[in-house]
């Protein structure tokens, strides 16, 4: 592998107040374009990992680099490098702005210090918009979408910021069938085109056009980390999801 743009060594984490760490002494390298599923049990410390990788999280032990940065040290930095769609998101039935205005509002970043958007920013909300198959819902309000339209708004969202790496938390929650296929495509796509796409997922049913690595995570630790051929991924986080209950 190239120079990894996902690294942890040795890394154990935890929330502030929380009696013990949440994940320990996690090795993981990831590189440029990979398509990433991390399974296992409620309460393994998948979101606490995405989090770790995202810096949102004290380290009490290790290291974690990202696109080059430190995520403790440089996180603002690191930052601009990321998306990250979190889990359960829900917005107030009042949020007072469109899905043209949140998609833009993931420009803002990009843009310099008090510069207003332009052509090339609505273009790539527009490409976004396509993508996710929702540019009927362009001029509605966020809040009074259903779940599952939300839920392709916030990737949407994501998308428009253009990240290096982009961090996906039960991004198929909300979905039927055929639109977490579509959603699936979506991601392996900008897989395709360098983008490192790291997914959360309980039950990872859509069948991805690509190798993807599965790293499965139980009590805190990774028990597996294989890049596997797009045939085998349902069933090995579907095996490897009823081993790690037990
Ligand atoms: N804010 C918090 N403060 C303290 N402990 C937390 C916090 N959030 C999660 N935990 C604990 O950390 C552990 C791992 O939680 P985490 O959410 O990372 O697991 P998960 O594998 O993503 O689970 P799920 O599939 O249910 O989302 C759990 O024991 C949980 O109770």
């Amino acid at each position: 592998m190239d120079e990894p743009i996902i690294r942890l060594d040795g890394v154990t984490t935890t929330y502030e107040g929380a009696a013990h760490p949440v994940i320990h002494d996690i090795d993981l390298s990831i590189g440029r374009g990979e398509f990433v599923i991390v399974g296992g049990p409620n309460g393994a410390g998948k979101t606490t990992l995405l989090e770790t990788i995202a810096g949102l999280l004290p380290v009490v032990s290790g290291t974690v680099s990202v696109c080059g940065f430190d995520a403790v040290r440089q996180g603002p930095q690191m930052r601009k490098k990321l998306g990250y769609v979190i889990q359960n998101f829900d917005f107030d039935p009042y949020t007072p702005f469109t899905v043209d205005e949140v998609l833009l509002m993931g420009r803002y970043g990009l843009l310099g210090f008090c510069k207003r958007p332009g052509a090339e920013d609505f273009a790539a909300v527009e490409r976004s918009l396509e993508r996710m198959g929702i540019t009927d819902l362009r001029t509605s309000h966020i809040g009074k979408l259903s779940g599952g339209q939300q839920q392709k708004v916030l990737i949407a969202h994501n998308l428009v910021k253009k990240p290096d790496v982009l961090l996906l938390d039960e991004p198929f929650s909300n979905l039927d069938l055929a639109t977490r296929e579509h959603v699936c495509d979506v991601l392996c796509g900008i897989a395709d085109a360098g983008v490192t796409v790291v997914i959360v997922s309980h039950a990872f049913d859509a069948l991805p056009a690509r190798d993807v690595r599965v790293v499965v995570m139980k009590d805190g630790g990774i028990v597996l980390n294989n890049v596997i051929p797009p045939e085998q991924v349902q069933d090995t986080v579907r095996r490897t999801s009823e081993e790690t209950h037990a």
